[in-house]
């Protein structure tokens, strides 16, 4: 499991631990561990151009000593000092060592550099970048030269993954101690490149993590396996409640997600076209035609996939009710989400409810702005699950599955590829047959997650896919965290 804090965990965990240790060993440790990974990403250190982007904290003093430790071995180094003032002891060591202060143009010793480290800000950094980092920071990302960034990318909020203006793109962070919670958010995650951890022995010091992403490894042993006595009911029945003659399409990818994801059987509840099209694609799913909105009579069911397709008329209306009034676990997805974010009654319930809205259709949910829950998805993931008393699973590049009282846990798996129509549908069918199979809210949302977007990369291979690709990749996603490649 990977783990992150936010900048107050970090912090309390940094006093603690420096309380023991001479002054300035944390740092040594960080830009040593900054030094070697740059160093690598250069492959040669003799005669290369590295520029440091200084800042007036601690961050900038990493930058320097790291940069002390390059010049020693042959790089050439220009420190841009950006701040009003610069750490002192740092800036020493940095000018005993060789190196030298960018005079004239910062601009132009970036544009030259084979590498930008950038030491502007990290977990003390408030609000937007303001001049002249902004500046630099965009100048570094102009520039063709790498760039590593320190502890986080300047400009990213640390402890949410916040971008409020400019903000550093960077192809490695190196991050002091353990992994910053904006460093695994979107659209934080998106600027840090590859996150490369430097161990200072922060470890022992540090909390319960804010935000965890699972592992295959993780997923692995999450995932039920059917044992010798299982049967079909043993194994979870999951029942579909999804598609309208309008939209059939979603119901045969739900269904096809739910049968690839390991459900004893599936049964498909719903109208006379989505029933003819389910009943040609899956002979193995079993087949209910509605001739009244509600799923009484459908037989028994461990958890219920409601939402895709299904309309938002009074017929989707009181089927959804109908749904969310039985007694199993219900996942809430689509059109679904626009009946209760209109009648907030229905999410009421004893049993478990999983939602699965993209920005707009939580936005819809909460009566959040859709730009404010895209520039800050974790707060608003969280926000949701406390308020709705339900688990959200908060789709986008990184998909983020927050729950009461839980670590939000952030998905990486996916690929932009994903972001075609359907696949939203054949996630709710695969998360849904692991809710029948027994995992909650939290545990069936996050390992659907991580399958749906290695299914996702295994069908695209780097070219375009359709949804039902998806659908048919999942069982190779299941093999590959199984056997863990
Ligand atoms: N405390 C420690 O023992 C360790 C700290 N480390 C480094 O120290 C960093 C934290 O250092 P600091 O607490 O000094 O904070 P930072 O260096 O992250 O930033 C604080 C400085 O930036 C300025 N600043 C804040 N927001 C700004 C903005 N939006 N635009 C422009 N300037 C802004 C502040 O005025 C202040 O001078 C970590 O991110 C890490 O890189 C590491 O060396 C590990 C050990
Ligand atoms: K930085």
């Amino acid at each position: 499991m990977r783990t992150a804090y936010t900048a107050d965990q970090i912090r309390a965990a940094e006093h603690a631990l420096m309380a023991r240790l001479p002054e300035g060993t944390l740092m040594m440790r960080a830009a040593a561990g900054l030094a070697a990974v740059c160093a690598t990403a250069l492959g040669r250190v003799y005669g290369s151009r590295v520029v440091l982007l200084v800042g007036s904290g601690d961050n900038g003093g990493d930058a320097l000593y790291a940069g002390a430790l390059l010049a020693r071995r042959g790089a050439r180094v220009e420190a841009v000092l950006a701040g009003s003032r610069t750490h002192e002891r740092g800036l020493r060591a940095y000018l005993l060592a060789g190196g030298r202060v960018a005079g004239g143009a910062a601009a132009t010793a970036v544009e030259r550099a084979d590498l930008v480290v950038d030491g502007l800000v990290g977990i003390g950094a408030t609000g937007a970048l303001r001049a002249p980092y902004d500046e630099l920071a965009l100048a570094a990302n102009a520039a063709p030269a790498l760039t590593v960034a320190v502890d986080v990318p300047s400009g990213v909020d640390a402890s949410s993954g916040r971008v409020a203006g400019a903000a550093v793109a960077a192809q490695i962070t190196v991050t002091m101690g353990a992994a910053k919670t904006g460093l695994l958010v979107d659209p934080g995650a998106a600027r840090a490149g590859t996150v490369e951890l430097v161990d200072i022995g922060l470890g022992p010091h540090l909390p319960g993590p804010d935000v965890v992403a699972l592992t295959g490894a993780d997923v692995a042993e999450l995932l039920p396996r059917p044992g010798k006595e299982s049967d079909k009911y043993r194994r979870g029945v999951v029942g579909v409640a999804a598609g309208s003659d309008l939209y059939t399409g979603a119901a045969v990818l739900a269904v096809g997600g739910a049968l690839r994801a390991g459900a004893g059987m599936v049964r498909y509840a719903g109208q006379h076209a989505p029933v003819t099209q389910v009943r040609t694609h899956w002979p193995e799913a079993v087949v209910t035609e509605l001739s009244r909105p509600g799923v009484e009579e459908v037989g028994r069911v461990q958890a219920w996939v409601l939402g895709p397709g299904l309309g938002t008329g009074e017929w989707a209306r009181e089927l959804a009710a109908s749904v969310l009034a039985s007694d199993v676990p219900v996942l809430v997805d689509a059109d679904a989400l626009t009946l209760v974010s209109r009648d907030p009654s229905l999410l009421r319930r004893a049993a478990p409810v999983l939602v699965t809205p993209h920005a707009g259709e939580l936005s819809r949910l909460t009566g959040a702005a859709r730009d404010e829950i895209e520039a800050a998805r974790l707060e608003h993931a969280r926000a949701a699950a406390a308020e709705l008393g339900v688990t959200v699973l908060l789709k986008g590049s990184t998909t983020l599955v927050a729950a009461a009282g839980r670590p939000v846990r952030v998905n990486a798996t996916g690929t932009s590829w994903l972001a075609t129509g359907g696949t939203g549908d054949v996630l709710a069918g695969v998360a849904g047959a692991l809710l029948a199979q027994g995992l909650d809210c939290y545990d069936a949302a996050s390992c659907a997650a991580h399958l749906h977007g290695l299914a996702g990369r295994i069908a695209a291979e780097g070219a375009p896919l359709a949804a039902g690709d998806v659908a048919a990749a999942v069982p190779e996603a299941v093999r590959r965290v199984r056997d863990g490649r």
